[in-house]
């Protein structure tokens, strides 16, 4: 439960209110960490002290990034999904992941899904020297820290109005923080995008997946805007029209757009565990 305050706890609880109530049905738990669990040493090290056992980088978001490595080898074969991905989960919640011959190689949520890039309501990375700042200027305790990263920042702090990239796009020509808040965004995940290139050594495929992904082409616009010296070229029509394929064939790098659905992944999962084992009735 320390490990995940915002999300276990619900989990959990439902697993008991389970349990209680209907002992003799087994449960299994599908984990939106487990894609990333043979991430490279490296990418998974925090430079705390060594006694901090098990405090490293998880990621999350895997149940969509597998869903996405499924629809590629399904729309465009095995080597498209074995190659060197971008992956960007875009939704309340965002995160990108490199991948590479269908293994995670680095991804930006970290211990918590607090980290990475700004989000609806959570910072995304930031300096940790802010905890002895506002703890000194505001009196700010560990709980109270941890609920502003999470709820009262991102896109909704910089703006002061909203965490809906909607809401922001219909009000960013008249109201320059919803201009910012879209700017930082698009800014943050355009300089990821830059790292995971050199991390993988180039990337072969960009995809957008979560309600912003999938719904704002004017977001994936402006952050392959100033990217096409990786060899990211949009087409500007098929990237309006909402296309699964946005890039133009000359693109070096193609870039995608697909519907995620994770629940898909969990129920797959599911099934292929209750084919092989004889779970206790
Ligand atoms: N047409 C749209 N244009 C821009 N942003 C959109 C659009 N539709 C949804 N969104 C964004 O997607 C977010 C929800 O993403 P989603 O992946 O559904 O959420 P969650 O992370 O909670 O599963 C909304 O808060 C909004 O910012
Ligand atoms: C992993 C995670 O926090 O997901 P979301 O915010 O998208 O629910
Ligand atoms: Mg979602």
């Amino acid at each position: 439960m320390d490990y995940a305050p915002e999300h276990l706890p619900a989990a959990i609880e439902m697993l008991q209110f389970c349990r209680e109530r209907h002992s003799h049905i087994p449960q299994l738990a599908c984990f939106d960490t487990a894609f990333h669990r043979d991430m490279p040493a490296v990418a998974r090290m925090l430079p705390l002290p060594r006694r901090f056992e098990g405090v490293e980088r998880y990621g999350f978001h895997g149940l969509s990034y597998s869903f996405l490595l499924q629809e590629l080898e399904r729309s465009f074969g095995p080597e498209a999904a074995s190659g060197r991905l971008v992956l960007a989960h875009l939704g309340n919640g965002a995160s990108l992941a490199a991948v590479q011959g269908r293994s995670s190689v680095d991804t930006t949520m970290s211990f918590t899904p607090a980290a990475g890039i700004p989000m609806g309501t959570r910072t995304g990375d930031i300096d940790p020297g802010l905890v002895r700042f506002l703890a000194q200027t505001e009196g700010m305790d560990a709980k109270r820290f941890d609920y502003m990263v999470n709820h009262e920042s991102g896109l909704l702090a910089v703006s002061g109005t909203s965490s809906d990239v909607r809401d922001l796009l219909a009000t960013e020509a008249v109201d320059h923080r919803a201009a910012d808040a879209v700017n930082l965004f698009c800014y943050r995940i355009r300089q990821t995008i830059g790292g995971f290139a050199a991390v993988l050594g180039g990337i072969d495929r960009l995809v957008f997946t979560g309600g912003i992904g999938e719904n704002a082409p004017v977001i994936r616009g402006r952050i392959c805007a100033g990217l096409e010296f990786l060899g990211i070229d949009l087409d500007q029509g098929r990237n309006a029209q909402g296309k699964a394929m946005i890039s133009k064939p000359s693109s070096a790098v193609s870039v995608h757009v697909i519907a995620t659905d994770e629940e898909a992944v969990i129920a797959e999962a599911i099934n292929a565990h209750l084919q092989q084992e004889d779970l206790p009735s």
